[in-house]
């Protein structure tokens, strides 16, 4: 008995945002995973880890396993594990006057996870594995090393001989958070060094957006501004929990249903944005100003394109017709200063 019917055939997902920065994160992964090597995404909640490797595991294209890291852990919650007794009872009675009963109980085995996608070559996605005790894991090291897996007699091979040898297109796909997280161990270093580690410290800002355009409907140039303020809120330090794209989703997709504009100007939008940046635990001296210039700086109108410089001096200078000037009046003001008022004499 084994969880071969508890695994998953993943296909990519239809809502899956492949900008070209995710495209290129992706294919390096895909290149480490077909060459054998175990990948491992590590970073901070809400950067794209878990949703990365079931994609990945979806262009694999074989059965997979999903395990969810756990403090409870021991190696026999991820091999297996023996299951009760089974026993057969055998009665003969082929002479009338004499009956024979042989009686034997035997162990059953269960596989676990770990040794189903072990043996079926499933590819196993470990989700948050350093929640996991370190002395729970070693069991990979053999796994992800030398591709074997050391397993009582009864549950070897089908003829009970050992360590089951490893199938060849078993891949395995690791996520993790930083150890400083609450309830994350320290991973030992030879299972690091048995995979190949990618640091996930967040997506770019185009891919964001299109996150946040492609799950909540709104447009992308709304998207871009609620993009825009959550990491202009982000970029402010020290952050105990920095808004995430899962912020940015959580204001674009309750602004969308609720038909709330994405507008400065409208008090339900800013509402939703104080309460899901959370604005009142800033780390400024006054987080209602810094949210409000925040806003501004965010929704200023973006200044037209200035005209194409106008070369005064070679051969294109020849080519442009001169822009005609307005007279200047005897007592004329200045030009504009910084301030864009004229200065009123
Ligand atoms: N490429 C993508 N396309 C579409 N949605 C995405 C993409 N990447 C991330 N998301 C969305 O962003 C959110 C966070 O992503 P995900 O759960 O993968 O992050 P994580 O790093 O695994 O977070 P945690 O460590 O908290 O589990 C999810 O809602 C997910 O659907």
């Amino acid at each position: 008995m084994d969880y071969e019917s508890t695994a998953l055939q993943l296909k990519p997902r239809p809502d899956f945002v492949a900008t070209p920065w995710v495209r290129e994160l992706a294919d390096r992964a895909l290149g480490y995973l077909t060459a054998g090597y175990p990948v491992h995404f590590s970073g901070p909640a809400g950067t794209g880890k878990t949703t990365l490797a079931m994609h990945l595991a979806a262009l694999v294209n074989r059965p997979v396993v999903l395990l969810h890291g756990d403090d409870e852990f021991g190696s026999s919650d991820l091999v297996g594990d023996h299951l009760g007794f089974r026993s057969t009872k055998v009665v003969d009675n082929f002479i009338h006057s004499v009956v024979k009963t042989e009686q034997s109980v035997s162990k059953t085995w269960v596989d676990h996870r770990l040794t189903t996608a072990c043996r079926h070559g499933f590819t196993l996605i470990y989700d948050e594995f350093n929640r996991s005790r370190p002395e729970a894991n070693n069991i990979l090291l053999t796994i992800l090393e030398e591709r074997l897996l050391e397993l009582p007699p009864i549950a070897g091979g089908r003829d009970g001989s050992g360590p089951l040898r490893v199938h060849p297109e078993f891949r395995a796909i690791f996520t993790s958070n930083p150890e400083e997280y609450a309830g994350v161990h320290k991973t030992q270093d030879a299972l690091l060094d048995r995979m190949i580690t990618i640091s996930m410290g967040g997506h770019d800002e185009a891919t964001e957006t299109e996150i946040t355009a492609a799950k909540s409907g709104l447009s992308r140039d709304e998207a871009a501004r609620i993009v825009e303020l959550a990491r202009a809120v982000r970029a402010l330090k020290p952050l105990r929990h920095p808004p995430t794209i899962r912020s940015c989703l959580m204001i674009a997709k309750v602004a969308a249903l609720r038909k709330v504009p994405i507008d400065p100007n409208d008090a339900l939008f800013l509402a939703i944005c104080r309460d899901v940046l959370r604005i009142d635990a800033l780390p400024v001296d006054d987080p209602e100003a810094t949210f409000a210039e925040l806003i501004r700086r965010v929704f200023a109108p973006t200044p037209a394109v200035a005209p194409p410089r106008v070369p005064t001096t070679g051969f294109a200078a020849n080519r442009v017709v001169p822009i005609p000037r307005r007279p200047l009046a005897a007592s004329a003001s200045p030009p504009p200063g910084a301030n864009g008022h004229a200065h009123l004499r």
